[in-house]
């Protein structure tokens, strides 16, 4: 998509708004032309050549009411420039927004947090900025227009000497194209490193502070914004430049008028009423030839903006930047919580009836607040139904299924079974990653991925759940292969907690429910299960105590049973963990583990860890090296047959006597 089409999409984001923006502001700048000619019938009153007979007061009234009339068409292009212009950066925004949290969540975007804030804050202003200003020059060019005919026909020779400076302004900002973009370009990647080194600093000022390198750091700091003030020194300086070149290109024609209406004044061929309506309309000229420039400038800055943005997208088409969407994220009123069975009517592949279902819905609905009984029974489910529901896979496969349904979370089948069959991931700056994975869990069972360091395991539940983007290797949720892991493997049919726990500066409640609607006790069972009890009655204000940016007012451990809560709380089909037990004692990790069973003796886990208390629990190990499994079994059998298990097992005796 080429900088043209970007802003032709804008535009048709909302046109028309950008029409009734367009025609407000094209009024505001035709206005001056009624006081220009007003003008020039004062002045020539005052030499006794007007034709018209309106007298000085009248002009003066006159003169009056037109200004009167440009403030209110000022004060309506500003409100129709408002709603137009917040409503395409609110759009870009918003698919940003969305696009990113939608990609695998490992990598979803490819710059530090910083540096995303700086494109998602000057990079829209930037696009807002251009789109807003074609507005502006279409104004004025039908200003010039018009202006530009009344002037040739009092005198065509002084009218080529006003416009003029247009053509020297569009070759100046023609040629300098290329310079000023490098300029923006490198001042924009100056900001982005400065914000990002910010965001990097504040995140890490006990790393920071431990190792002694805030001079190194401070040194760092003050380098990237010595770059910056050079970039943004030579990018400030080019824009002068040009502004410079459009303003005085036009003094120069006022000094030309100067200097020949005075002769053709003298010769009786000029009034002092044109040279007023000439010297009148020159203002507005000047401002049109700034603003042209102005937007060829931010025309030029629009397409560093665009390819910035779409470098965001890692990959993705640009359109999606532009894509038509409703501003909001999502409406969302009501909370329906059911149990459904889709059982089919027939199979695929039978021609003589089309494929149906039926479907038992069991539960409660939530409206405002109150909860409705929705029923129990059967009723006939249609195609169109499933699609609505997102049941759409499991109805076109017509497998029997029975699962929960949450209206805000969508349909979970109850896991059977998980096969994962040669599943390979390799990160693309060092290929390292997983090679050709196999297993398959059943409902119930507690499988543990354990392995030295760096030999995979993250990598394999983070591929396995979408949060990687998609490697080699097919994974099927109850005999249905899963085709999109990242939008699939979420509540109600999985749950998961990263190694390192990702908190909010909120409250604690908040922080495990993320938004999800509390639901009878399942809060004080999350917390229950995840051994959270005595930390809440410990903690001032229990499950409203606010635990600081990224959680830094609880321990290690606490923050990581936050995080299983958060987990818990969700009642998926699917828990995995990754390493959750690495900063709890034995005691704590043992309580989690029969809790979470006595809880959901149903629930499948998945769990990384080198840890005895779980191994010994494990139904099933699976033992990682250089990115395969290098055994799998149940630890007795494990013990016998790998090293690498002995070493992690009797390494494990080791740091914990
Ligand atoms: N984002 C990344 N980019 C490139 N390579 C990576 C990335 N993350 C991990 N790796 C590499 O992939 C390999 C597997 O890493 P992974 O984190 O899956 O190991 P692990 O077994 O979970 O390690 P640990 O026990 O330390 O958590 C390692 O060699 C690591 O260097």
């Amino acid at each position: 998509m080429n900088t043209y089409q970007y802003l032709w999409r804008l535009i048709m984001y909302r046109p028309i708004r950008y029409l009734v923006n367009a025609i407000a502001w094209t009024v505001i700048y035709l206005a001056p032309i009624a006081p220009g000619l007003i003008t020039k019938e004062f002045f020539d009153s005052l030499t006794g050549t007007s034709a018209l007979g309106y007298g000085v007061w009248g002009l003066i009234a006159l003169l009056m009411a037109a200004a009167l009339g440009r403030i209110m068409l000022i004060v309506i292009g500003f409100i129709t420039d408002v709603n137009f212009r917040f409503r395409m950066g609110m759009l870009l925004r918003r698919n940003l927004l969305e696009h990113v949290l939608k990609q695998p969540g490992a990598q979803a975007i490819p710059v530090s947090p910083g540096e995303a804030i700086s494109h998602f804050r000057d990079d829209v202003d930037q696009s807002e900025e251009a789109a807003s200003w074609s507005v502006d020059v279409f104004g004025m060019t039908c200003f010039a227009l018009v202006s530009g005919y009344i002037l040739i026909r009092i005198d065509a020779q002084m009218t080529l000497l006003v416009f003029m400076p247009i053509v020297l302004v569009i070759t100046a900002a023609q040629l300098a194209t290329v310079r000023l973009q490098k300029y923006r370009a490198a001042s924009r990647e100056a900001t982005s490193k400065v914000t990002g080194e910010i965001s990097e600093m504040f995140g890490n000022v006990q790393a920071i502070q431990v190792a002694g390198a805030e001079k190194r750091v401070i040194a760092r700091f003050s380098s990237f914004g010595d770059d910056r003030r050079k970039a943004m020194l030579k990018d400030r300086l080019m824009g002068e430049l040009l502004d410079s070149v459009f303003s005085n290109s036009v003094n120069l024609g006022t000094g030309l008028i100067l200097l020949l209406a005075g002769t053709k004044m003298r010769a009786g061929t000029f009034t002092v009423g044109d040279f007023a309506l000439f010297v009148y309309y020159l203002t507005f000229v000047t401002q049109f030839i700034t603003n042209v420039g102005k937007f060829i400038t931010y025309f030029k800055q629009m397409s560093v903006s665009l390819e910035r943005l779409t470098f965001l997208l890692q990959g993705a088409s640009a359109k999606v930047l532009t894509m038509v969407n409703s501003l909001h994220l999502k409406v969302e009123n009501k909370v329906a919580v059911a149990t459904v069975s889709v059982i089919p009517l027939a199979q695929k592949g039978r021609e003589d009836e089309s494929l149906g279902g039926v479907k038992r819905v069991e539960g409660l609905e939530r409206e405002g607040g109150s909860e409705v009984k929705i029923g129990q029974g059967l009723e006939r489910f249609s195609a169109d139904e499933a699609k609505e529901k997102g049941l759409e896979r499991e109805y076109a496969v017509g497998a029997k299924l029975e699962g929960k349904f949450n209206q805000e979370t969508g349909f979970a089948a109850s896991l059977q079974r998980l096969d994962v069959n040669g599943l390979s991931y390799a990160y693309s700056d060092t290929g390292r990653g997983i090679s050709d994975i196999h297993f398959s869990l059943k409902r119930g069972s507690f499988t543990v991925i354990t392995g030295t360091i760096g030999s995979g395991k993250t990598t394999l539940v983070r591929s396995l759940l979408g949060l990687l983007p998609k490697g080699e290797g097919t994974i099927a949720w109850n005999g249905v292969p899963v085709e999109d892991p990242g939008t699939f493997f979420t509540p109600p049919r999985s749950a998961y907690t990263a190694q390192v726990p990702r908190l909010y500066s909120d409250t604690l409640r908040n922080n495990i429910l993320l938004g999800q609607a509390e639901q009878g006790d399942s809060l004080q069972m999350a917390l229950h299960a995840a051994v959270m009890e005595f930390d809440v009655a410990q903690l001032p204000g229990g499950l409203d105590t606010v635990i600081g940016p990224r959680g830094v007012k609880l321990s290690g451990g606490q923050a990581q049973r936050t995080a299983a809560a958060r987990m818990l709380v969700r009642d998926a089909e699917l828990y995995v963990f990754d390493d959750l037990s690495s900063a709890l004692d034995v005691e704590t990790e043992q309580k989690l583990w029969e809790r979470m069973f006595q809880r959901r003796s149903d629930a499948t886990c998945l769990v990384v860890s080198h840890r005895k208390t779980a191994l010994s629990r494990a139904d099933h190990i699976i033992v990682m090296k250089e990115g395969r499994i290098e055994a799998e079994g149940n630890s007795e059998e494990l013990l016998r047959q790998s090293a690498t298990f002995r070493e992690l097992w009797y390494g494990d005796e080791r740091h914990s006597s």
